[in-house]
């Protein structure tokens, strides 16, 4: 598992990006083994036919449209963590502290599913706060996916400048990355893969009742 004095590194490095410009990079977020448990997982849960279509919007609109969104799911549950989930949990709660401290954001809770795209799959430019709604404010995106080549494609289009054009990046989705952004922010987008693409997925959270 990551060292204390490591993750606070990291968190370090996570605090003065989101400072500078509202978004993170990190490679190597953890380490390799701790990864390889993490996609062990997620292809289990799929083995045992516990992933879902996910869907679009909010619950209300749910609608499934594959063409946008082709990703399969897994919501993590809190009150029934595995050993690994927990670790994970352990790590992000150090985050979230500290996301808290330095920008008074009120988060209070991180939401997580494992995503698996399928080869082909893509989701298609959007926001992750749903009109609104503004309880998503930290987007935090682990891949899983061990040797990923630029070949392989299924890169996160990340657009920069509060727009849906450019400038971009684009980020492998290389086993051990973490990417964290500002949720009402950063227009994104997933690119097709020729590989099955794994992540684990997360929002930090406020409350409603917070909202200005
Ligand atoms: O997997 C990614 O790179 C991004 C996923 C995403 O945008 C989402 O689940 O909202
Ligand atoms: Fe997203």
């Amino acid at each position: 598992m990551l060292s204390p004095i490591e993750l606070n590194r990291h968190i370090d490095g996570i605090i003065e990006a989101i400072a500078s410009q509202g978004y993170a990079v990190i490679p190597e977020f953890f380490p390799a083994e701790f990864i390889a448990a993490l996609q062990q997982e997620a292809l289990s849960l799929q083995e045992a036919g516990k992933l879902q279509r996910a869907s679009i919007g909010k619950a209300e609109q749910n609608q499934l449209n594959t063409r946008i969104r082709g990703d399969l799911i897994h919501w993590l549950d809190h009150t029934h963590p595995s050993a690994i989930q927990q670790e994970f949990a352990i790590s992000m709660e150090t985050l979230r502290e500290s996301l808290n401290q330095h920008f008074y954001l009120g988060l209070f809770e991180l939401e997580n599913h494992f995503a698996i795209y399928p080869p082909g799959a893509v989701y298609h430019k959007h926001l992750d706060q749903f009109r609104g709604n503004e309880e998503r404010q930290i987007s935090c995106i682990l891949y899983l996916n061990d040797q990923w080549q630029e070949e392989d494609g299924g890169q996160l289009r990340l657009y920069l400048d509060g727009t849906e054009a450019h400038p971009y990046i684009d980020v492998l989705p290389q086993g051990g990355t973490l990417v964290v952004f500002l949720s009402g922010k950063f227009w994104h987008e997933v690119l097709p893969a020729t590989r099955p693409r794994t992540s684990l997925t997360g929002w930090f959270r406020k409350r409603s009742s917070e909202l200005r």
